[in-house]
């Protein structure tokens, strides 16, 4: 059947439906939250637009900060204001700590064992004791700073290179790299090989998490595939499989000679296999290979983009304020000095930095709608009922874009808003969650901030940039592109001139 004929036929069938629900509706029903009357079969899927955090921000002021739509046919609770994110991701932490089943979980994410979309319970919270305890720490994160450092230096030796050439750089690209590189070194142990082609399979399955799946909202439609997405993750996922597979197994034999070599993150995850992780816990929780992979694969898509994009971002906001790059650049002389680079060490000592990320989150957090959460029972919220396995969205994006909160500059890239206040990142202050909040909290975070201070610090130190001739601050484009993570729409270029003493 044609797909045309079909969508009316399911219209059709699904406007009947609706009628009979709501002759049938017993008069004493629960309360939702308020929301926009839902259509038959979509619900309120038409109204999410290229942009859905935009969207949901306007249908928002209408009907309020907890607001209840349907996509398709899953009930949603869009949450859109600090003190509800509160409520959600503290106050009732333990009812939202979900995830929802998504389709591309089945075939790229091992069936829901590892870590991102796994459902709240005994397993999950295994796996993430684990992975904070003995991947992500502190001290872990340290140790890789001689890698980070070398590829840093790398970075910057090309762009020095560029800036005697007088070139524009894709900044965005040279970024990007930057992170693929640190973060292949970090887990598997070296760079990308073009013999496992582990990069084109990684950007179609990040391509695939993030495209929007009917299948998720309209259940009963997945078999047919009417997008194709289910073929395209079944194939790149016996891809992903073989990459995986081979790169376990180059771990598994690594020549007597090499074994002193600095753990990455696949030995750290081999030498835990196998063993029950929690003795005296009656839930015995083994990792094995196929666990270890779904881990890999959570710690590359946790990894990747969300430093990266949030490079860019802070990159673009600052080339179009040079005042702020200034004041940076400033900080930078103070503390560092014109004679060397900066280490991983002068950070902590850079405040106007610290505050220029937190602005740049705020505008621009990757995850605008955070992961979906999934509620695990029935709850009544503020004189509303929440049912059982409602999918929970936050909209960060527009809280932090709340006027109500941030005062009338929301819009305005300023730095100085955060001088003399104590909002950190951490996800206590619920203005500011980029990192999400409470027990599905980002457990990145420290990498995520470490690896971004240091390559802004770094750049902003040892260059000076400008926007490609032309192109003046303001008319720097900022259209955002929303996927697995907010990322510009459109590339961004800059040229660099070198200017430190040495
Ligand atoms: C700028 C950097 C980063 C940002 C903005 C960020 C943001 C987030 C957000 C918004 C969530 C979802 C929170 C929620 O659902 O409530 C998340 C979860 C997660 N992040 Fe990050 N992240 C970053 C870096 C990282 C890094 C470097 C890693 C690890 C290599 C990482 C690993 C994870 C994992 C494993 C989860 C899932 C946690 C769970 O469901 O229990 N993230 N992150």
């Amino acid at each position: 059947m044609y797909p045309l004929a079909l969508s009316i036929l399911l219209l059709l069938l699904g406007s009947v439906w609706t009628f009979i629900h709501i002759l049938l509706r017993p008069k004493n029903e629960r309360k939702l939250p308020p929301g926009p009357w839902a259509l038959p079969i979509i619900g309120n899927l038409h109204m999410l637009g290229d942009f859905p955090p935009r969207a949901l921000q306007s249908l928002a002021k209408t009907y309020g900060p907890i607001m209840s739509l349907r996509l398709g046919h899953v009930p949603t609770i869009v949450v859109s204001s600090p003190q509800a994110a509160e409520l959600f991701l503290k106050t009732h932490d333990t009812i939202f700590a979900s995830r929802p089943k998504l389709q591309f979980t089945k075939y790229l994410a091992y069936g829901n064992t590892g870590l991102v979309f796994t459902e709240y319970g005994p397993d999950w919270r295994n796996i993430r004791k684990m992975c904070t305890l003995q991947l992500l720490t502190a001290s872990k994160i340290e140790s890789f700073a001689p890698m980070r450092k070398e590829e840093v230096g790398s970075l910057v030796q090309s762009l020095k290179n560029s800036a005697a050439a007088h070139e524009v750089v894709d900044l965005s690209r040279k970024v990007c790299e930057l992170i693929e590189e640190t973060s292949c070194r970090m887990i598997f142990g070296r760079s990308g090989d073009d013999r496992l082609d582990l990069k084109a399979i990684i950007e179609e399955t990040f391509c695939l998490t993030g495209a929007f799946n009917l299948a998720d909202y309209v259940p009963y439609l997945g078999a047919l595939d009417l997008q194709g997405l289910t073929r395209r993750m079944k194939k790149v996922s016996r891809a992903l499989d073989i990459v995986l597979e081979n790169i376990i197994k180059e771990h598994e034999n690594i020549p007597s000679g090499q074994q002193d070599r600095q753990m990455d993150f696949i030995d750290m995850l081999l030498s835990l296999m196998n063993q029950p992780m929690n003795r005296h816990d009656e839930h015995a929780y083994i990792l094995d290979r196929t666990k270890i992979k779904a881990i890999i694969i959570d710690m590359i898509s946790g990894a990747y983009d969300t430093s990266a994009a949030t490079i860019e971002w802070t990159f673009s906001e600052l080339l179009r304020h040079p005042r702020v790059v200034k004041q940076v650049q400033a900080e930078l002389e103070g503390v560092v000095g014109m004679n060397r680079m900066v280490e991983e060490t002068d950070l902590a000592n850079l405040t106007y930095l610290d505050m220029v990320v937190k602005e740049s989150l705020r505008l621009h957090p990757i995850g605008p709608l955070l992961a979906p959460h999934e509620s695990m029972e029935d709850i009544e919220l503020n004189g509303y009922y929440i049912p059982k396995k409602s999918r929970i969205i936050i909209n960060v994006w527009a809280i932090g874009r709340d006027p109500y909160v941030w005062s009338n500059n929301v819009e305005e890239f300023y730095p100085e808003r955060f001088k003399n206040s104590n909002i950190d990142l951490k996800g206590r202050d619920f203005q500011l969650i980029p990192f999400g909040s409470g027990r599905r909290g980002c457990p990145g975070i420290h990498l995520g901030l470490t690896t971004i201070k240091y390559v802004l610090a770094q750049l902003l130190h040892c260059f000076q940039w400008a926007l490609p001739s032309g192109t003046l601050p303001n008319d720097l484009d900022m259209t955002e592109k929303f996927g697995l993570s907010m990322r510009r729409a459109k590339h961004l270029y800059a040229m660099p001139t070198y200017r430190l003493l040495n």
